[in-house]
């Protein structure tokens, strides 16, 4: 993986938000599968295998972090997937994992702002993004720039938390995401905040239609929303 110096960190808001994941980097990828029970890795591979039939060569993973969804989304035999991501923790320790798995060729990492992507309009066949879009600090715009960057008849593929709805799913999750994942993510992680943001952060979250309303209001079309585990989280498609 090579990681390409992309440096504007103007904005005080995104240089916390990158610092936030730059103090859980090493821990990340542990307390990922650890927090979702593993189920995290299926939910990607669901969501990648939603472009099958698309076959796209390039392509852009967007807030990509250490690279699990670029990683997954080699399935899909791409000529190469070009990830972007604000935390050059997060990058390196992505480029660690890649060097292992001798992955560097095929996935190219940009330090980047996903809301201002330094990339030519309708340059790729599809933009993914796992667990990202919901730390946009302006989804919109977000979410424009996606659109932007992604060639016509191309599909986005986004992979989020949402909030399960039904009892007794809905206590249970409640239960879990409020009490147990902050406590379990503090002790691992020794940040104190970044695993009460989660919670916070997927509860002011718009999803399900609501999150549809804003892909729509960007210029997607053929929006789709695909509830996992109850609606722990979702896959939205939308195509240009
Ligand atoms: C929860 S992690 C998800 C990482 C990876 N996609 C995955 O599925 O494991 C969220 C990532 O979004 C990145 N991020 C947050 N805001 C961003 C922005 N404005 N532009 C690019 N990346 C951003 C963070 O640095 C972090 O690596």
């Amino acid at each position: 993986m090579t990681v390409v110096p992309y440096k504007d960190k103007q904005d005080p808001k995104k240089a916390q938000v990158a610092e936030m994941f730059n103090n859980i980097s090493p821990k990340y990828d542990l307390l990922n599968h650890v927090l979702s029970l593993g189920i995290d890795i299926i939910w990607r591979k669901k969501a990648v295998k939603v472009l099958k039939n698309d076959h796209p060569k390039l392509i852009l993973d967007i807030a990509t972090g250490t690279g699990d969804f670029a990683i997954e989304a080699l399935a899909l035999n791409p000529d190469k997937i070009i990830g972007v991501d604000i935390s050059e923790g997060m990058l390196s320790e992505g480029q660690k994992k890649m060097i292992k798995k001798g992955l560097q060729d095929k996935i190219e990492m940009h330090l980047g702002d996903s809301e201002g992507l330094q990339f030519e309009d309708n340059k790729f066949d599809a933009v993914i993004v796992s667990f990202g879009v919901r730390n946009f600090e302006n989804l919109e715009k977000g979410l424009a720039d996606m659109y932007r960057v992604l060639k016509p008849g191309g599909k986005t593929v986004i992979l989020e938390f949402s909030k399960p709805r039904a009892f007794p799913m809905k206590q249970a999750y409640s239960f879990y995401s409020n009490t147990i994942l902050p406590q379990v993510g503090k002790i691992v992680s020794k940040d104190n905040s970044a695993y009460t943001y989660l919670p916070e952060s997927v509860e002011a979250f718009p999803d399900g239609e609501d999150f549809l309303a804003v892909l729509k209001k960007v210029g997607f079309h053929s929006t789709v929303c695909k509830p996992l585990t109850f609606g722990i989280s979702s896959i939205y498609v939308g195509q240009k």
